[in-house]
C-alpha cells in the first residue's frame, strides 16, 4: 500500500512520524514502512529534510505523489486547496483513497474542488493532532458517503497506529478541530504557565517543565482511565483548607475556565470562516 502525502508541514511530519514509530502496526498486524510512503512539499529544503528525517521518497511534483498513492493525505493549509486539487484532479486514481486533514473544509466543498461528487469519491476527512508524533494523538474521523467501510477501517486503522481516533458526524468536525486539533496548542501554553510559576517559587526551569507536563499527562490519563468527571478529580486535589483551593480561586478568579471555552469558540469560529 502506497501512503502519498501532498504537504509535509507540522501535521504531515507528526503522522508520518507516528507512522513509522519503532512498533507502530496496524488493526492487521502490519508495520508501515518508509518504503510504503511518499511526499511533495513546496521547497527542496522541506523535502530534503523529510527524505533525511525519515527515509522516505520525495518529489516536487505533486501529481506523481497523486498518481502511486492508494492513500493520499492532503497535508497542506486549507487556503491551497483549491491550487493543489487543481493541479492533482486528473493524476489521482477513481480508486483512491483520500484522506483530507484540513481545518474547515466540508467534505462537499472538497469533492468539489476535485470536480467529484461527494456521494462516490473516496473521500475522509480527518482531524488529527501533533501528539501523534508520540504515538498520543487524538484523531477526529469523519467518512464521506462515498467512502466505503474498507475505507473507513483503513483511514481507522492508520490514524490508531498513533493514538485514538475517533469517528464523529461531520457537524462536529469543527467542534473536534477546536478541541483535539488546537487544543494542544493550549495546553502547551498551560504547562509552560505551570513551569513559569515554579520557576517563580525556585525550581530550575528544565524541572519545572518537567514536572508541569509530567502532571499534566498524568491528569489526561487519570480522567480517560477512570473516566470520572474532571470536576470530581479536580475536588480529589483540594484538601479541604489545604494549598489547591487557592490556587483554583486564583484561577476561578482570572476567567480560567470561561478563557479556554472562548479560545475553542474562536477556533470554531475561524473554521467555519475558512
Ligand atoms: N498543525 C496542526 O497541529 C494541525 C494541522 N492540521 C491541518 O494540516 C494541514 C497542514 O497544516 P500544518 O502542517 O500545520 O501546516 P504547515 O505550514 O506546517 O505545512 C504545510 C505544508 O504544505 C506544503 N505546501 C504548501 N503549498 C503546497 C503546494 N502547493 N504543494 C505541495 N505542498 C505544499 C508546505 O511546503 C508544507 O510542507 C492544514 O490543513 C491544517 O488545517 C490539522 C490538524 C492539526
Ligand atoms: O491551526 C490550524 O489551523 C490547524 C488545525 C488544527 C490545528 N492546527
Amino acid at each position: 500500500m502506497k501512503i502519498g502525502f501532498i504537504g509535509l508541514g507540522n501535521m504531515a511530519t507528526a503522522i508520518i512520524g507516528g507512522l513509522l514509530r519503532e512498533g507502530t502496526v496496524l488493526a492487521d498486524g502490519t508495520a508501515v514502512t518508509a518504503a510504503d510512503l511518499i511526499g511533495s512539499a513546496k521547497t527542496e529544503a522541506t523535502r530534503q529534510a523529510k527524505a533525511t528525517q525519515f527515509g522516505i521518497a520525495v518529489t516536487a511534483d505533486n501529481r506523481e505523489v497523486a498518481a502511486v498513492a492508494d492513500v493520499l493525505v492532503l497535508a497542506v493549509k486549507p487556503q491551497f486547496f483549491p491550487e493543489v486539487t487543481t493541479e492533482i484532479r486528473g493524476a489521482v486514481n477513481e480508486n483512491t483513497l483520500v484522506i483530507s486533514i484540513a481545518a474547515g473544509l466540508t467534505l462537499e466543498r472538497i469533492a468539489a474542488l476535485f470536480g467529484r461528487d461527494e456521494n462516490t469519491m473516496r473521500l475522509i476527512r480527518c482531524m488529527p493532532n501533533t501528539p501523534a508524533l508520540v504515538n498520543a494523538g487524538c484523531t477526529a474521523v469523519c467518512p464521506g458517503t462515498g467512502a466505503t467501510e474498507d475505507d473507513e477501517a483503513l483511514c481507522l486503522a492508520l490514524m490508531e497506529s498513533f493514538g485514538h481516533a475517533i469517528v464523529i458526524p461531520e457537524r462536529l468536525m469543527d467542534a473536534a478541530s477546536a478541541v483535539a486539533g488546537s487544543s494542544p496548542a493550549f495546553v502547551f501554553m498551560f504547562i509552560e504557565a505551570l513551569a513559569d510559576g515554579a520557576v517563580e517559587a525556585g525550581m530550575p526551569r528544565a524541572q519545572a517543565y518537567e514536572f508541569a507536563a509530567a502532571a499534566v499527562a498524568g491528569s489526561a490519563q487519570l480522567v480517560l482511565e477512570t473516566g470520572r468527571h474532571p470536576g470530581d478529580l479536580k475536588d480529589m486535589v483540594c484538601s479541604p483548607g489545604g494549598t489547591t483551593i487557592e490556587g483554583v480561586k486564583a484561577l476561578e478568579q482570572r476567567g480560567f475556565r470561561a478563557a479556554a471555552m472562548e479560545a475553542v469558540g474562536a477556533c470554531v469560529a475561524k473554521a467555519k470562516a475558512l
